[in-house]
């Protein structure tokens, strides 16, 4: 393990915009997130990730489609079964057996979709407006009657007429609809024009509002920052951002932005992100890329001399947080990109205490092997190369690093 002096970070409540105001997380890693394609979790990886989700804190699962069948079913019951703190839901069409599906498994929360863009009801459905307005109040009726609480989403609402989406959305709150869900289906938003829609979305019908993107363009985080500054106060997640084609908003991207970028309070348990992104990238069997954001390898890894001069005199140079906040570990590497301030920390490491004179040929061989393996060197390599370049011994008594450097 480096040692890099213990440094604060600069504080992340310093300039709270809106102190107060915690945003909630509906993940949906066991519904759009399976949706991905060729991802099909077992029983026992949905329990494992419902349970890990809801051990962090998360706010609402949406576990699953009861319309799926019997397997589906039983699942949402044995997740039920577990008593998680988390408001376990079941996602549902805007159609009566749908509900009772939902309602057969002893789900309490049922979350109702409608798509509400002309392109959708038309070539899709072969509906329109009417028939969309007149479905979910339906559905919606059904559900409550019932005892269920219900939200609903609105499937592709960045294409439809936001004057439609207002009126339904008014109507919905009336008839008693808990949340709403603003839909970016195919990933279309920009977070500047995000902002302007859903802030007038939020002024004209007032209360809770979540936002769900997806991340065609790659946007789909920037937009949940976005929407949350108009005032949506709940975001839809998934772990690494799984989910159809491109995927959803990752929750730990969202997390560390809100906390970090709007600095608003996250009552998530952040320290676990690392291991809940390692066990759905398995039970996904989708390698964790090694840049993931927040969660990969190599996000708190530093191998360019002037990064780890900076680092080694204050992390928060080249870390825009401190890794153990999401369960991450500081790697100082060695490699093509190296200078003498690495170098030196990495021989004081092995216990050597080199001459200036000797670190600018070092800097050169290590540049030399780095690009002959194309890839840094790791503690093997690097003893190695100090038995070809003539250094000191190491110090007497000082162990001599095994792990990577
Ligand atoms: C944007 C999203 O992520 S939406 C969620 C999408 N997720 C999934 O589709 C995954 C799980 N889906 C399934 O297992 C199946 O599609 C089921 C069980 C939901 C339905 O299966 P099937 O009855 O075989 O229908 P199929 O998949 O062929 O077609 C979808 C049907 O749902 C209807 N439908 C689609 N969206 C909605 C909606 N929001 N409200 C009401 N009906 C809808 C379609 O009209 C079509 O109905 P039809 O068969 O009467 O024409
Ligand atoms: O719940 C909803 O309405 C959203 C459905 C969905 O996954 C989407 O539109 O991308």
């Amino acid at each position: 393990m480096m040692t890099v002096r213990e440094t604060r970070f600069p504080s992340s409540s310093a300039t709270a915009t809106q102190p107060d105001a915690v945003v909630r997380f509906c993940d949906t890693t066991l519904r759009d997130g399976e949706q991905a394609p060729g991802v099909a979790f077992t029983a026992a990886e949905k329990l494992a990730i419902a349970g890990a989700l809801d051990a962090i804190g998360v706010h609402q699962i949406e576990a699953g489609i009861p319309a799926m069948g019997v397997t589906e079913r039983d699942v949402l019951r044995e997740i039920l079964a577990t008593d998680p703190k988390a408001e376990i839901v079941g996602w549902c069409r805007a159609d009566h057996r749908d509900v009772e599906a939902a309602a057969s498994c002893g789900l309490v929360t049922a979350h109702l979709t409608i798509p509400v863009s002309d392109l959708h009801l038309k070539s899709k459905l072969e509906r329109d407006r009417a028939w969309a307005r007149r479905r979910v109040r339906d559905c919606v009726v059904d559900a409550t009657d019932r005892g269920m609480r219900v939200s609903v989403g609105f499937e592709d609402a960045s294409r439809a007429d936001d004057a439609f989406v207002t009126d339904l959305a008014g109507e919905l709150r009336e008839l008693g609809v808990t949340r709403l869900r603003w839909a970016d289906t195919v990933g279309l938003l920009d977070p500047v024009s995000a902002y302007d829609r859903l802030g007038r979305l939020v002024r004209a019908v007032p209360g809770p509002w979540e936002i769900h993107a997806h991340d065609d363009f790659g946007l789909a985080t920037a937009n949940t920052i976005a929407a949350v500054q108009a005032g949506f106060t709940w975001v839809s997640t998934t772990v690494l951002g799984l989910g159809e084609r491109a995927g959803n908003a990752p929750i730990e991207e969202v997390a560390m932005a809100l906390r970090h970028l709007l600095k608003l309070p996250i009552d998530l348990d952040t320290t676990s992100f690392r291991t809940l992104a390692q066990l759905v990238s398995r039970a996904a069997g989708r390698p964790l890329p090694a840049g993931k954001a927040v969660v990969g390898e190599s996000v708190f890894a530093h191998e360019s001399g002037i990064h780890v001069h900076g680092i080694l005199r204050h992390p928060a140079t080249y870390e825009p947080f401190d890794p153990a906040e999401v369960g991450g570990r500081r790697r100082l590497t060695v490699g093509k990109h190296s200078g003498r301030a690495s170098l030196r920390h990495a021989l004081e490491q092995c216990g050597i205490t080199a001459e200036e004179s000797e670190l600018e040929p070092l800097v050169e061989q290590v540049r030399l092997a780095a690009t002959r393996h194309k890839r840094g060197l790791d503690s093997r390599d690097f003893q190695e190369l100090l038995g070809r370049v003539e250094m000191p011994a190491p110090r007497a008594g000082t162990p001599t690093r095994e792990e990577p450097v």
